[in-house]
């Protein structure tokens, strides 16, 4: 880190807290720092001397009304400078905006409060980027992100921007909303994001909320005292308390009914819960992260969901792509799940047939991710030879559609064994809630986790 030595960093923001502590913590690791706490005065400034990295405030309070002056200042730094190399200082609530400000060439953006030893990290390689571009080398080296052990696969550009927002907002306390289709991975990212936090020597607890009843919803969560109901034969410590210093992610948040939703809102709010049979609240220190397939802000338009709750849960919001948006990425997770599949069945690892290619390219699947897995496991497991052939992936009824239905009309009144009609069953069912695993698995009366092992003990 010696080359930073001789590095000269320039710092803008309008708030003198924010100068003062910056330059306290980066004079010992370059040569000079300069603050400004004027935008105006930018311009000046940079046609009087260079700097090797410019941290700039998105959220300046003063005069220019675009709501987005620290986009305007980018603009004019690069347009003075395309090398510039300027890493943007955010709130919260304008992590959209500043992964959007990368795509015009921030380099990186930090989201205040900021972890200082983040900061530094984010200035080094700023700083070796600059470097490496000056040398001619691919500066744009290592800025994918990676999640940890936890491999989440995908080399689309929509994955791609994903995975660079989960890097951003992990290191953070902001409260992370996922949302985006059955098997798309929203767990896979709460499981990344706790990893990849400051919290993550604490435990991460996850809690499927659809699946709770008005009561259980409470005790789940909250806690109970013995005596509390009657079958509270002992106290125990609700989820927000197992989860204490670390992470709870509340699965399927989209379906909880509106008592459940204001019970979580208090909690949320006051920052404490109260066990049930008790009165003396426990403080409550979690990172919140929520997940949802439903269409939570047109719930909300239709009262069906409160916005207060949403506002609470969404600090930042990751949308994950479904997996027919995400183009390149079928094979990539195929040829993964191949490998994963063939050792745990003590196959040989087979090839793939272009045209069997073609077939999982063009299907819409979806289920997502867990429908591929499924498919690929299917397929190991059935091959004859080495080579995987269109053959080998059979797409389910309910992945096809209405094929089913139509092979169960033409043969009404014919006996069933009980297997199939369970099978048509739930395949009804889970058509009828348009691919909703949650819903499906209420209206059979079923837990979500039971759900997944009838289907694929049916094939479905
Ligand atoms: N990008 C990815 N790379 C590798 N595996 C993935 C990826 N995304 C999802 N998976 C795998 O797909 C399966 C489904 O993912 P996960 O359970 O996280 O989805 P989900 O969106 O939470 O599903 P649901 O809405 O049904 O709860 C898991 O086995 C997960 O490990």
């Amino acid at each position: 880190m010696a080359a930073n030595k001789n590095a000269r960093v320039l710092v803008v923001d309008d708030e003198s807290d924010v100068l003062f502590a910056m330059k306290m913590l980066l004079r010992p690791e370059v040569k000079e720092v300069i603050t400004e706490k004027n935008p105006d005065n930018l311009l000046a400034l940079l046609g009087k001397q260079t700097f090797d990295v410019i941290f700039l405030d998105m959220n300046f309070k003063s005069a220019l009304n675009t709501g987005n002056e620290g986009l305007y200042w980018l603009r004019q730094i690069l347009a003075k400078d395309k090398e510039a190399t300027v890493i943007l200082i955010t709130a919260y609530g304008d992590v959209e905006l500043a992964v959007k400000s990368l795509r015009e060439g921030a380099y990186d953006f930090i989201i205040k409060p900021w972890h200082n030893d983040k900061l530094l990290e984010t200035l080094h390689q700023a700083l070796q980027a600059r470097q490496n571009k000056q040398k001619g080398a691919a500066g744009k080296a290592g800025r994918a992100a990676s999640a940890g052990s936890l491999a989440i696969l995908g080399q689309s550009d929509a994955l791609q921007e994903v995975l660079y927002k989960l890097e951003k907002i992990a290191p953070t306390e902001a409260n992370v909303l996922i949302l985006g289709e059955n098997g798309t991975g929203k767990e896979l990212v709460a499981q990344a994001l706790h990893q990849k936090s400051f919290r993550s020597g604490k435990p991460f607890v996850s809690v499927d909320v659809a699946a709770l009843t008005d009561t259980l919803f409470e005790s789940e969560l909250f806690g109970f005292k013995k005596g509390a109901f009657t079958d509270a034969k002992e106290d125990r410590a609700g989820r927000f308390e197992a989860a204490s210093g670390g992470t709870l992610f509340l699965d399927e948040i989209g379906n909880i009914s509106l008592a459940q939703q204001a019970k979580l809102l208090t909690v949320l709010q006051n920052r404490q819960v109260v066990p049930l049979g008790s009165n003396i609240p426990v403080p409550v220190d979690i990172r919140l992260i929520s997940a949802t397939n439903a269409p939570l802000y047109e719930m909300a338009s239709r009262n069906e969901y409160r916005k207060d709750l949403i506002y609470r849960i969404n600090t930042v919001e990751i949308t994950l792509p479904p997996l027919r948006d995400r183009h390149g990425d079928v094979e990539m997770l195929t040829r993964h799940f191949m490998q994963l599949y063939a050792q745990k069945n003590h196959k040989p690892v087979p090839d793939l047939a272009p045209a069997t290619l073609r077939k999982l390219e063009q299907h819409k699947w979806p289920g997502n991710i867990r429908e591929l897995q499924h498919a690929v496991e299917r397929a190991i497991i059935m091959a004859e030879g080495n080579v995987l052939q269109p053959q080998d992936f059979t797409f389910s009824p309910m992945e096809l559609g209405g094929m089913a239905q139509t092979a169960a009309a033409a043969f009404p009144d014919a006996p069933l064994p009980l297997s199939e009609i369970e099978r048509e069953t739930i395949r009804r069912t889970i058509e009828r809630n348009n691919g909703n695993i949650s819903k499906s698995a209420k209206e059979l009366g079923l837990t979500r986790t039971a759900l997944y092992r009838r289907l694929n003990k049916h094939d479905i």
